[in-house]
């Protein structure tokens, strides 16, 4: 049966005039839901206006579908041929036509896509709409190829929606309606495009982009990358580093709590790391560069977020509302292993670890995070973008 929270729309019954489906979805194996149908007869006439799918947008408008086939645990493939599919029928939408089907085969499919196809369309002011079936990764890749060149006075941003098939899906989460059990489905068809906030981390030279589960490096193109979710430094870029490997991706968000298991509670019998640099914000109309926390030259958890949500039930930034464009610090110092558990576990209990006395938390305008020669070794020096990972130069610098 169809819940307020399990219902995609209404859609006109294929082949059948003046007669409507109710569509809506069904839970499946993996999380990956199952499309439904019942007549929308039973339905209020208000309920029948606000569930009604409107066909012009998407007639008008040409689709690209790009299936992110390595994001999360590797099931939007068959989330495509199970869910959006199906759907696609019921919207009237017929391959080449209406949409054209991408199939990622390499870390730079989506990137080489944006560049060679969505970028030119853009730029030549033509709308487009991409359905994208990846986690963060995938709509970072496509806004730093976007914003890889001058924009054009024609540019028309493409309209994206991000169903999330990735591993936190940090977006999809903090902007989807609440107990949302369409898998973004309903946003597909019934969502009004919002613009997309995002910020920019400028990085000293030298810094570097961690490739191929940090074996390979490479230069950062213009130094700077472009991200829409988080920057961060400290205990979190490691977890999120140490574990973007595949035996780890294998366990889903369960990867980011093993990894920090093994950060808090060093083999040693040690405490967990205390990050050594230098932390300025620019708080909110200040205009000065002041630091984020005075007197503090350790530092265990320091990061910049635009959403609410990391993962869907780690709530990250509780002040933050879906695309507001305000960026948020959370930071602490260093703690025991024990405590950072319980203190990060509440970030899993609606976000109540702002309220504690040892988190600070607050609204900026930027962050940067300086080295200057303090940290030895590299991988104290890993600062993480939307997921994606960059080592600094030990005298080097982040600043977003
Ligand atoms: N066939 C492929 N081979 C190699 N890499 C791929 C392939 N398909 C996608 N990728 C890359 O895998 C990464 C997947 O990142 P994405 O963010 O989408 O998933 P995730 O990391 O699991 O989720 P999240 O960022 O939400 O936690 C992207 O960098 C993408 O370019």
């Amino acid at each position: 049966m169809a819940t307020p929270q399990s219902i995609i729309g209404i859609f006109p019954t294929p082949g059948e005039i003046g007669q409507f489906d109710l569509v809506y979805t069904e839970d499946g194996d993996n999380g990956i839901p199952h499309i439904k149908t019942q007549p929308a007869t039973s339905l209020t006439e208000e309920e029948q206006k606000k569930y009604a799918f409107n066909a012009l947008p998407f007639q008008n408008v040409h689709t690209h579908i790009i299936i992110s086939t390595a994001s999360g645990t590797g099931l939007a493939s068959t989330f495509f041929t199970q869910a959006l599919q199906p759907l696609l029928a019921h919207m009237g939408l017929e391959e080449t036509k209406n949409y054209t089907l991408h199939t990622t085969a390499s870390i730079s499919t989506v990137t080489d896509l944006t560049t060679t196809l969505f970028l030119p369309t853009a730029a030549s002011g033509t709308p487009q709409r991409l359905i994208l079936l990846s986690g963060d990764g995938g709509l970072l890749d496509i806004l730093n190829a976007l914003l890889s060149t001058p924009s054009s006075p024609t540019f028309k941003p493409p309209t994206i929606i991000l169903l999330p098939l990735g591993t936190g899906n940090a977006l999809a989460h903090s902007t989807l309606p609440a107990g949302d059990a369409t898998h973004g489905l309903s946003a597909l068809a019934r969502g009004t495009p919002h613009p997309l906030p995002f910020f920019v981390a400028r990085f000293s030279p030298g810094a570097r982009l961690l490739t191929n589960e940090a074996r390979d490096s490479e230069p950062i193109p213009g130094g700077a990358l472009y991200g829409a979710v988080v920057c961060s430094w400290g205990m979190h870029a490691c977890l999120v580093g140490d574990s973007d490997t595949a035996a780890y991706r294998a366990h889903g968000a369960a990867r980011f709590g093993m990894a920090a298991k093994e950060a808090l509670f060093p083999a040693d019998g040690g405490p967990p790391h205390a990050f050594k640099g230098l932390v300025s914000v620019r708080r909110e109309g200040a205009g000065e560069w002041e630091a984020l926390a005075p007197g503090r030259s350790e530092h265990m958890y320091v990061l910049a977020t635009l959403v609410s949500n990391l993962e869907k039930t780690f709530r990250i930034s509780p002040a933050s509302s879906p695309l507001e464009a305000r960026l948020r610090v959370v930071h602490f110092g260093p703690l025991g292993g024990d405590e950072v558990m319980r203190v990060m576990g509440l970030a899993y209990d609606g976000g109540k670890h702002v309220q504690e006395e040892a988190v600070g938390y607050e609204a900026v305008e930027g962050l940067r995070v300086e080295f200057k020669g303090l940290e030895e070794e590299g991988r104290w020096r890993r600062i993480c973008v939307d997921g994606k990972i960059v080592r600094v130069e030990s005298d080097g610098w982040v600043e977003v």
